[in-house]
């Protein structure tokens, strides 16, 4: 079942979905543990020292037990006894603060090692999450799921490994050595236990409440500077900015009632855990200091019991502490686990390595939950021709594209290349016959050599060149300060429209691919930018399939058929076209 449908899985449970990244980590996690142990040993260990002072050097009292047995065997009394005791002590402190250094860093390492891990698939999921998952995510929710809530999981992860494990083991452990010393002594010990654990199990169901709300007012908050600040150019021409303003002060103030809520709730839990290590404290003097007294055990085995206490109101104090860690956690790991939970596009048919470049779309529908946004489309583009889709603003043409591209799945209907299903095709498949140049190039901040390349990541340098030598990038690389090695800003920055195209141009081209598909590439320039991209895009359809949408009249010349789409549906061959006056109209059209 999935994680984000059950009711209310506990706050372990959330956690524990991730189980599998801590597998390759089980030695070192392992070894960690061992480390632990014998820390809890070597703490176990340091109040005897005192025990034994008391005991046996002041109270001169006969020992018995596990400090009659050292005393016999190293066979030392008064100062002799005295010198061993503060040597044992220092010797048991020195080795669990290494035991600590060594377990702590076995552990943390794992917990940091695992978090890269999630991190990596997680980025590596939404690369390849279908864009109608896209479509319904901002970016900078996205964003925040990928750094704040993965450093989140790390967080509750390394406090599992380093407080959690260590001190679960401790209290258990010294629980253990107390009732083992005495059972009176014990039970009174632990008489605070159940207490402290329904006000933790109370306190985290209310922490994972206002962690969860806090989380998502973040989310809100980070999706929301993305867009503005993606969008500034916008906000400064437009004049928007009262209404981002008030717009984050919805969502900073949600996530500042969350937060506040988590502080009231931590500051109510301490002095609460306080009053409960209090009693306990005051009930094992009394019990213990009677105990003394009748001669049921000595003064030093009393001091090392409330030394053994004392040691277990650590681990209980960290372990409160700890529960907002793994709240908060498990808030994100939910987050996460949500993006992890959508499944990818699976298609796994293996294909020939190439195969006829023809397109075909056999009674195609598409709603992307909105509506019918293209009805029944058949539609063939024979292996080497040239079809341009025109028609009216919102007519779907993109989405003819968006299908071929393997973008989106069609809701009823085949896109077919080659004669094989898309659906059944692996992505790399159409990676390889397919290159698409669209409207505005993306770029992506780096060199313009990079981002040529990434049409074909292992092409050589000289195809590169050669790339952008045919596409006319070098004509303007050659005015950059570094000429190819310049280094763009975010998006391209640095560029124009015209020239991003020629580098989406120069990518299709190293690409090599047998079809083309071409949205509307030279929309939003001016005729002489469109013209010294005509040229380019001529070499690019040279010997190729094409499938493009565009307006310009310079374009559709290029195309060997024109189809008119019009609400979803392609206009029979030779029929009128709308009379508004478009360029697309009749007259655009080659003989
Ligand atoms: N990702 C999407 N999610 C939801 N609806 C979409 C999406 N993409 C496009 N649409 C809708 O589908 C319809 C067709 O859009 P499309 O972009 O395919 O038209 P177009 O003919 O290419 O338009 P234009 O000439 O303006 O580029 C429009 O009504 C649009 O709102």
């Amino acid at each position: 079942m999935r994680l984000t449908q059950r009711a209310e899985p506990t706050l372990l449970s959330t956690l524990w979905r991730f189980r599998s990244y801590g597998v390759p980590h089980r030695g070192r996690l392992a070894l960690g543990v061992l480390c632990r142990v014998g820390e809890l040993l070597a703490d176990l260990a340091v109040p005897w020292p005192i025990a034994l002072v008391i005991d046996g050097v002041l109270g001169h009292h006969r020992l018995h037990g596990p400090q009659a047995v050292v005393v016999d065997r190293l066979g030392v009394s008064g100062g002799g006894l005295l010198v061993v005791a503060a040597a044992a002590s220092l010797l048991f402190t020195l080795l669990s603060g290494a035991l600590d250094y060594l377990g702590d860093r076995l552990m943390n390492s794992a917990g940091e090692r695992i978090t890269a891990n999630i991190r990596a698939d997680v980025f590596s999921h939404l690369l390849r999450l279908p864009m109608t998952f896209h479509d319904r995510r901002s970016v900078g929710e996205l964003t925040s799921r990928m750094s704040s809530d993965t450093n989140r999981i790390e967080d509750s992860l390394v406090d599992v490994f380093s407080t959690l494990l260590p001190g679960v083991l401790t209290i258990v452990g010294l629980a253990a050595v107390i009732t083992a010393l005495d059972w009176r002594l014990g039970l009174v010990a632990m008489s605070a236990a159940p207490l402290v654990f329904f006000a933790a199990k109370r306190y985290s169901r209310l922490t994972r409440d206002a962690a969860r709300k806090r989380r998502a007012a973040e989310g809100q908050l980070a999706a929301l500077t993305a867009e503005t600040i993606t969008g500034i150019r916008t906000v400064h021409v437009v004049g928007t900015q009262d209404v981002h303003e008030e717009e984050f002060a919805g969502y900073n103030g949600a996530a500042l009632r969350a937060g506040l809520r988590s502080v009231d709730l931590r500051a109510r839990f301490t002095p609460l855990l306080e009053a409960t290590s209090a009693c306990g404290t005051a009930a094992l003097l009394l019990v213990g200091g009677y105990g003394a007294l009748q001669g049921w055990w000595t003064a030093g085995i009393l001091v090392v019991a409330l030394a053994y206490f004392r040691d277990m109101l650590r681990p209980l104090r960290s372990l409160s502490r700890l529960s907002l860690t793994l709240t908060a956690g498990a808030a994100s790991a939910e987050r996460v686990a949500e993006i992890l939970d959508v499944p990818t596009h699976h298609r796994t048919v293996r294909a020939p390595s190439r195969v006829e470049a023809s397109v075909r779309l056999e009674n195609v529908r598409l709603d992307y939950g909105r509506g019918q946004v293209l009805t029944d489309l058949a539609l063939d583009v024979p292996a080497g021709s040239r079809v341009a889709l025109s028609g009216p603003n919102g007519a779907g043409k993109s989405s003819v594209l968006a299908l071929v591209a393997g973008l989106y799945r069609p809701t009823a209907g085949r896109v077919l290349i080659g004669g094989l299903d898309l659906e059944t095709l692996e992505p790399s498949f159409l990676r390889r016959h397919i290159a698409v140049v669209l409207q505005d190039t993306f770029l992506f901040s780096g060199s313009v050599f990079a981002n040529v390349l990434l049409g074909r990541p292992d092409a050589s340098t000289d195809e590169v060149v050669q790339a952008c030598a045919a596409a006319g990038v070098l004509e303007f690389a050659e005015g950059l300060p570094e000429g190819l090695a310049t280094q763009l800003g975010d998006r391209g920055v640095g560029l124009s429209g015209g020239q991003r195209q020629r580098v989406g141009i120069a990518r299709a081209l190293l690409r090599d691919s047998p079809i083309v598909l071409l949205d509307e590439p030279t929309s939003g320039l001016d005729l002489a930018a469109e013209r010294a991209l005509v040229d380019a895009l001529k070499l690019l359809m040279n010997g190729r399939t094409v499938l493009m949408t565009t307006h310009r009249p310079a374009l559709l010349g290029l195309a060997d058929r024109i189809e008119t789409l019009v609400g979803g549906r392609l206009l029979p061959q030779g029929a009128p076209t709308l009379s508004a006056p478009q360029p697309f109209s009749a007259t655009a059209r080659p003989v």
